[in-house]
C-alpha cells in the first residue's frame, strides 16, 4: 500500500512550497493547492507533487476544493493549513469585506476540511496523523495595522484546541506561530533591520526552521493541541 499524501494549502510559494519539496525529499507523497498558475508549480509536478487549484475566499471555492480532494486520495497522512493573505485592514466600507475574507481563508476552510476530511486522515495506514495549523506571532498578541488578520489567526489558533479534543486519539492537532520568518519580495534592508531587531536573535531565519517545526510535529506521537511558537524569542523583546 503506498503511503498516505501530506496536503499542505498554499504550497506553491515561500514557506509552503520550502516544506513541500522537503517533504518530497523525505519520500512523502504531497498535494499542495495553489489560486494561480505559474512556472513553480511545473517544477513540483515534476518531483510528483499533485497539484489542486484552490481559491478559498468564499464557501463554494472552499466546497469545490473539498470535493476534488475527495476524488483525488482516499486517504492523508496530514493536513498543513498554510494558506493565507496577509492582508492590512482596510477602510470604510471594504473593513467589512476585508474581514469577512480572511475570516474565510483563515478560519472557514481549516474548518470545513477538517471536518470533511477527517475521514480520510482516520483511513490513513501510519500511526500518526496530523493537523497542523500555521497562525502567527500576532495571534497572541494583536496588531496596529492587521486587526483582522490577527483576530483570524487567533481564531486558527482556538480550532487547534476544539479539533485536538475532538479528534484524539487517532488524530493529532497542533499549531505553528511564526514571527518573521522570510522577507516579502518588495522588503527593503530597511525593512529587515527593523525586522530582525524585533526578535531577541536578531535574525530573519527563512523557511527550514519552518520545516524543523513540522517535522518535529509530524514525528512526535505525543503531542497535540498545542501552539509551538517558531518567532526568534519576539517575546522577550
Ligand atoms: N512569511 C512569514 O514571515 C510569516 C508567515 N506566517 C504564516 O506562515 C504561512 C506561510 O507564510 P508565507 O509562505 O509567507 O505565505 P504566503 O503569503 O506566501 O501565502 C501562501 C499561499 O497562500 C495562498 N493563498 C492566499 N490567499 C488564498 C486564498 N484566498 N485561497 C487559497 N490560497 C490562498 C497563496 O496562493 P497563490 O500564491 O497561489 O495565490 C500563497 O501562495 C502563512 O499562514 C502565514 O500567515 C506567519 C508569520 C510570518
Ligand atoms: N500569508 C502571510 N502571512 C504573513 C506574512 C506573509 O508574507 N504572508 N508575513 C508576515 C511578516 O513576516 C510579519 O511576521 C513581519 O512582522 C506575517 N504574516
Amino acid at each position: 500500500m503506498s503511503a498516505a499524501p501530506i496536503l499542505i494549502t498554499g504550497g506553491a510559494q515561500r514557506l509552503g512550497r520550502h516544506c513541500a519539496e522537503r517533504l518530497c525529499d523525505d519520500g512523502h507523497p504531497v498535494i499542495i493547492t495553489y489560486r494561480r498558475e505559474r512556472p513553480a508549480l511545473e517544477a513540483l509536478r515534476a518531483r510528483g507533487v499533485v497539484t489542486l487549484q484552490a481559491d478559498f475566499g468564499d464557501q463554494a471555492g472552499i466546497r469545490d476544493f473539498i470535493v476534488r480532494l475527495r476524488e483525488t486520495t482516499s486517504s492523508l497522512r496530514a493536513i498543513v493549513h498554510n494558506a493565507s493573505d496577509w492582508l492590512p485592514d482596510a477602510e470604510g466600507d471594504e473593513a467589512a469585506d476585508n474581514f469577512e475574507h480572511l475570516f474565510r481563508v483563515h478560519m472557514l476552510a481549516p474548518y470545513l476540511i477538517n471536518l470533511e476530511a477527517r475521514d480520510l486522515l482516520e483511513a490513513c495506514g501510519e500511526p500518526l496523523r496530523d493537523i497542523v495549523h500555521m497562525t502567527d506571532y500576532v495571534a497572541t498578541r494583536g496588531s496596529r495595522k492587521h486587526i483582522a488578520y490577527a483576530a483570524s489567526k487567533a481564531g486558527l489558533e482556538n480550532l487547534t484546541l476544539s479539533f485536538a479534543a475532538r479528534y484524539a486519539p487517532s488524530i493529532q492537532v497542533n499549531t505553528i506561530a511564526p514571527a518573521m520568518i522570510m522577507l516579502g519580495e518588495n522588503d527593503d534592508e530597511a525593512y529587515a533591520e527593523k525586522a530582525r531587531a524585533k526578535s531577541a536573535l536578531g535574525t530573519i531565519p527563512g523557511p527550514g526552521v519552518i520545516y524543523e517545526s513540522l517535522r518535529y510535529l509530524l514525528d512526535n506521537r505525543y503531542v497535540t493541541g498545542t501552539t509551538l511558537p517558531v518567532d526568534g524569542g519576539r517575546h522577550l523583546r
